[in-house]
């Protein structure tokens, strides 16, 4: 079944080659895929990667801890990994979502039956170097699983199937189990622990088997450890982004827009930096925003001695929230989806969003300079926030999509207008006179009322 003990060992620390001999099934047999730090390597082309054997076909289980086991078959790598089981309702962009350094840890469980029926892109760069078809070089997420994963593909971009590149990725994929049924569990009981195990090598005593990614600062992992630019040639400004995990096509809403953007580890102080730049922006990222203590201080220096414009998506929203003494809550089993509505409260136009996260901010512990932007149609939970005076707002969907819904993209347009703006007035702004500068939507009134509870997934 297997071609030899060394294809059946995971790479217990993700994408980088062990330097240690790995226990052995038998001492260990779950080791989790938290990559080594950094290992999101921007410049370590994909071809690189350490072959994994693949499973296609063999017997795996799903185990959820405290919960039921899912027998189904393995494809991808013969690797055993833990993590938390998430589900995805999105029906496309399996090659975004799965590169996305926000799933990293997580087992995504996909609600859409056929996955991989349009094959997995190659890694083709676009003019600013940024990664074409994924969000990150390499797969984020621990495991997956799928109702059906389907071997066949066919798409002009597609160069191999969903097996061979999570074969090539070390990343298991368990077939075959009934994911309405995963699903089900989870939104009644929120997302798990659990774990994908492949082959004879299931052991339903073990519970050491269960990595908590919760308890880990991903973060760290997934930020880049120096800055970078992208730049944009004909730029007419430049801004600084905090790197918690930024998908590609944030960077490209960037640059395609008239900006260079120097990307800084998530922990710089940004602060001590800030007025080089025309803007501050916060990325999206794993895990509890809790855990960013380093980026809330520094976030809450630059709002206290810069007048600098910030945008903040998804972790970047929360941690800017955590910043100005707000309070982020976890969600019973999160919203990942691309079809989940968000109010705009100074418009009352409603937008259909991308989003993927765990954790959201509690509106009500706002202090009173800021107002809620943006919230769920579905759960009223907190989908923004807005400064009223100066030009600092965020969102807790993703305006840049990748998969999903490009509604919300002129968010970008906005930001870079407050960026635009704030650099022709860089002078008055550090006079400290921001009210004079006000953009458009801070003048506009708050409509619609937001729905009190969020009890579907609190
Ligand atoms: N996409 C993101 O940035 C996710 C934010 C955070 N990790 C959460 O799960 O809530």
């Amino acid at each position: 079944m297997f071609s030899s003990l060394a294809a059946r060992l995971p790479s217990a620390l993700g994408h980088a080659a062990p330097k240690a001999p790995l226990r052995l099934a038998g001492q260990a047999r779950l080791l989790s895929r938290l990559a080594t730090d950094g290992s999101k390597g921007r410049a370590m082309p994909v071809t690189n990667m350490r072959a994994t054997a693949a499973a296609s076909g063999v017997d795996a289980t799903f185990t959820i801890r405290d919960g039921p086991v899912f027998h189904g078959k393995a494809f991808g790598a013969n690797s055993n990994i833990s993590g938390e089981a998430v589900f995805t309702t999105s029906l496309v962009g399996y090659p975004e979502s799965m590169t996305d350094p926000s799933y990293r840890g997580q087992i995504l469980v996909f609600t859409q039956p056929l996955i991989g029926n349009y094959g997995v892109p190659s890694n083709e760069r676009d003019e600013y170097n940024l990664l074409k078809y994924f969000e990150s070089p390499h797969i984020q997420c621990a495991g997956v699983v799928v109702a059906d994963v389907a071997e066949k593909y066919s798409h002009w971009t597609a160069v191999e199937s969903l097996s061979e590149w999570c074969a090539r990725e070390g990343v298991p994929v368990i077939s075959g189990v009934d994911t309405r049924e995963i699903v089900t569990y989870l939104r009644e009981q929120g997302s798990s622990l659990a774990r994908i195990s492949i082959g004879d090598e299931y052991d339903a005593d073990e519970d050491e088997g269960f990595i908590d990614p919760g308890a880990i600062n991903l973060v760290k992992r997934v930020s880049t450890k120096a800055p970078f630019v992208v730049a944009n040639p004909g730029a007419t400004f430049h801004v600084a982004l905090i790197d918690c995990g930024v998908k590609e096509n944030i960077l490209r809403s960037l640059v395609s827009r008239g900006a260079s953007v120097t990307v800084f580890p998530y922990d710089y102080p940004i602060h001590k930096v800030a007025d080089n730049f025309d803007g501050v922006f916060i990325s999206n990222g794993p895990g509890d925003p809790t855990h960013c203590q380093e980026t809330v201080y520094n976030l809450a220096r630059l709002m206290e001695t810069s007048s600098v414009p910030i945008m903040g998506i998804c972790l970047g929203h929360q941690l800017l929230a955590l910043a100005v003494g707000a309070q982020t809550i976890k969600l019973k089993y999160g919203n990942r989806a691309h079809n989940i509505p968000a109010l705009d409260l100074t418009t009352g136009q409603c937008h259909i969003t991308s989003q993927n996260h765990g954790y959201a901010v509690d509106a009500s512990t706002l202090p009173s300079e800021f107002k809620e932007y943006f919230v769920n149609l579905n759960d009223g939970s907190n989908e923004g926030m807005l400064h009223k005076t100066r030009p600092i707002f965020s969102t807790q969907f993703h305006p840049e999509a990748k998969g999903g819904p490009m509604d919300s993209s002129y968010l970008f347009d906005k930001y870079l207008e407050n960026v635009q703006m704030y650099k022709n007035n860089a002078k008055v702004y550090r006079d400290n006179r921001p009210s004079q500068l006000m953009i458009d939507i801070l003048s506009k009134e708050r409509v619609g009322v937001a729905p009190s509870s969020l009890a579907a997934n609190a």
